[in-house]
This record gives structure tokens, C-alpha cells and sequence, in this order.
């Protein structure tokens, strides 16, 4: 006999955890408890769309970030994953402003030329989630925008989303941040975009910090938050976890988050821990401190019955607080 019932806990799909920066040999399952039969019925998991969340150690040089970056995504197409995301500056973290300017690139440029061949070589979508972008505004500003690039498997760029809260801060026993020194704010949001594995809405790194931003991206239809992230190592321990797990939690969304990890050069280090939280607030897949690779199948049936269930939507009170991130542009 068949339960249909109401879901009581989260039902995880598959949750497998690739790291291949530890030791011990990977493919774990995450969440020892079975799935609800009403859900196995629902769709059986290995049909859901497979994604990868790549992490790595940034360096100034960009050859090697890229040959870095392409192996992971090599390895997340022949697991059987649809899209890869790539953390914020996965192409170079540089040790200066100068520098970083130095580095950068428009998007016609030729790393950006690798990563379409790349896409295309693998057939599968990439979130290039921090991409240091030489505008078009580039001769006036001498600065730059945190470009997040979605790459479809053709290579072919859908979307673009510059960040738009700019990381200004300083942070004892972290040393100070302060972005705009080489960076411009993107201008506008950027509406959700339909991918293999569900609409995705694109944000960077201290965005998270922002849940206006992720509600606006929500009510867009947003399924699929993404947010490519260089936490700091004393922030990151503190709200990492805890701010991707509670955008997750309020929007009812997939939260992505690729992140940066380990020493970059002697002044900067970043704390790891991708991962993928699912709507109800569970992390179902996660790397540790070192460069590696984990993923996470999405399953949309399971967020629209949460939503069902939950309807916190459709409980708002804008006649109180206004319409938080309403609208999108
Ligand atoms: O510097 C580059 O090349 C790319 N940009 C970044 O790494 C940015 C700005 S320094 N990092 C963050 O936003 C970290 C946020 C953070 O750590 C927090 O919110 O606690």
C-alpha cells in the first residue's frame, strides 16, 4: 500500500558528497534517513537534475585557476551533473586593487572565450559566479563590475548580474575589505532565469547579507538561489552557514553557494564549506575547508509541495512593512 501523507520532515533526495581535497574516499550520503514512499513515487531521484558546486583556491594566476576550475567541471560532467557553479573569483583574487584591475577582462575576452569552449566541450551549463569585468564604462571608471556570467551548454552567455552590494567593510582579525576601491555597483537585479535545473536567481557573496535582495529574486520565480561567495575566515564560521540556510528557509528556495578556501596569497584566506541547502533548510551537500566538489539533485516537485504546505507567500503583510523586494527593475 501506498502512504500519501503529509510531509512531516524533509524527505532528502539523493546527497552525495565529493571532496576529493580530503583524504577519506569520497561519495557519502549526507542524510542516512530514507525517503517518504510518497515522494519516491513522485519522481525517482535519478531523473532530478544533478548539480555540481565547485571549490577552489583563487590565485593571481589565471592559467592555472582555469586549469584548476576545468578539471572540476570535467569531473562534475561525467557524474551526470547539468550545471556547475563556480565560486566568486574563480578566475584570480589578486593581492591589490591595482592589480585586480590589472587581471581583469571584458567579457569578450579570452578567459571567457575558455570557459564557453569548456561548456561546450562538457555540455553542461556553468554559473561563473564572480567574474572581475572590464564594463563598458571600463575607459571612464578604470574600474570593475563582480560580473556573475550563467553560461548555457553552448557556451552562449543567458544572463549577467553585476553585484550590487559592495563589500566595504573591516572586520577585526579579518583585515579590511573594501571592494569599491576597484569595483563599481551593478546597476539593477537580474530576473531568474530558466535553467536545466529550475530558475535560477543570481546574486555574489555579500548579497546574502541582503534578504530584500532574495525576496525580490523569489517573488520573481526564483527557484534556485545562487550565491558564489570569498567568505572571510571570521565571518564565515559565524553567519555563513546560518545566512544561507535562513535565505533558503524564507524564500523556499535551493540555496547554491560555491565558495573560495585556503590561502590565496600571504594576505587573504577564505573559509570553504560550499554547499547546497534545500527549501526546507537542510544542507544536503557540502565540501570542507579544502578544493573539491560536491553535489546535490534538485527537486522542484518537493519545493512546490513545501510551498504547498508552508504558504508563507501567501501570508505576507505588505500593508505593514511594505513589499519587501518588490519589484525587481
Ligand atoms: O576580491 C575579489 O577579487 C573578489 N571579491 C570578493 O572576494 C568580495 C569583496 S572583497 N568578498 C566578499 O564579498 C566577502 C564577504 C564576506 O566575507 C562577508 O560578507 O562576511
Amino acid at each position: 500500500m501506498v502512504l500519501l501523507g503529509f510531509i512531516t520532515r524533509p524527505p532528502h533526495r539523493f546527497l552525495s558528497l565529493l571532496c576529493p581535497g580530503l583524504r577519506i574516499p569520497q561519495l557519502s550520503v549526507l542524510c542516512a534517513q530514507p525517503r517518504p514512499r510518497a515522494m519516491a513515487i513522485s519522481s525517482s531521484s535519478c531523473e532530478l537534475p544533478l548539480v555540481a558546486v565547485c571549490q577552489v583556491t583563487s590565485t593571481p594566476d589565471k592559467q592555472q585557476n582555469f586549469k584548476t576550475c576545468a578539471e572540476l567541471v570535467r569531473e562534475a560532467a561525467r557524474l551526470g551533473a547539468c550545471l556547475a557553479f563556480l565560486p566568486e573569483a574563480f578566475d584570480f583574487i589578486a593581492r591589490d586593487p591595482a592589480e585586480t584591475l590589472h587581471l581583469s577582462e571584458p567579457l569578450g575576452g579570452k578567459l571567457l572565450e575558455e570557459y564557453t569552449q569548456l561548456a561546450r566541450e562538457c555540455g553542461l551549463w556553468l554559473s561563473l559566479g564572480g567574474f572581475h569585468e572590464r564594463g563598458q564604462d571600463w575607459e571612464q571608471t578604470q574600474k570593475i563590475y563582480n560580473c556573475h556570467v550563467l553560461l548555457n551548454s553552448n557556451g552562449a552567455v543567458v544572463a549577467t548580474y553585476r553585484k550590487t552590494h559592495l563589500c566595504d567593510v573591516e572586520i577585526p582579525g579579518q583585515g579590511p575589505m573594501c571592494e569599491s576601491n576597484s569595483t563599481m555597483p551593478g546597476p539593477s537585479l537580474e530576473s531568474p532565469v530558466s535553467t536545466p535545473a529550475g530558475k535560477i536567481g543570481l546574486a555574489v557573496c555579500y548579497d546574502m547579507r541582503f534578504p530584500e535582495l532574495s525576496l525580490a529574486l523569489a517573488q520573481a520565480g526564483a527557484e534556485i538561489l545562487t550565491y558564489p561567495s570569498a567568505f572571510g575566515s571570521v565571518t564565515g564560521p559565524a553567519h555563513w552557514e546560518v545566512l544561507l540556510r535562513a535565505r533558503a528557509i524564507e524564500t523556499q528556495c535551493y540555496v547554491v553557494a560555491a565558495a573560495q578556501c585556503g590561502r590565496h596569497h600571504e594576505k587573504r584566506a577564505s573559509y570553504g564549506h560550499s554547499m547546497v541547502v534545500d527549501p526546507w533548510g537542510t544542507v544536503v551537500a557540502r565540501c570542507s575547508e579544502g578544493p573539491g566538489l560536491c553535489l546535490a539533485r534538485i527537486d522542484l516537485n518537493y519545493l512546490r509541495q513545501l510551498r504547498q504546505h508552508l504558504p508563507v507567500f501567501q501570508h505576507r503583510r505588505p500593508d505593514l512593512y511594505g513589499n519587501l523586494g518588490h519589484p525587481l527593475s
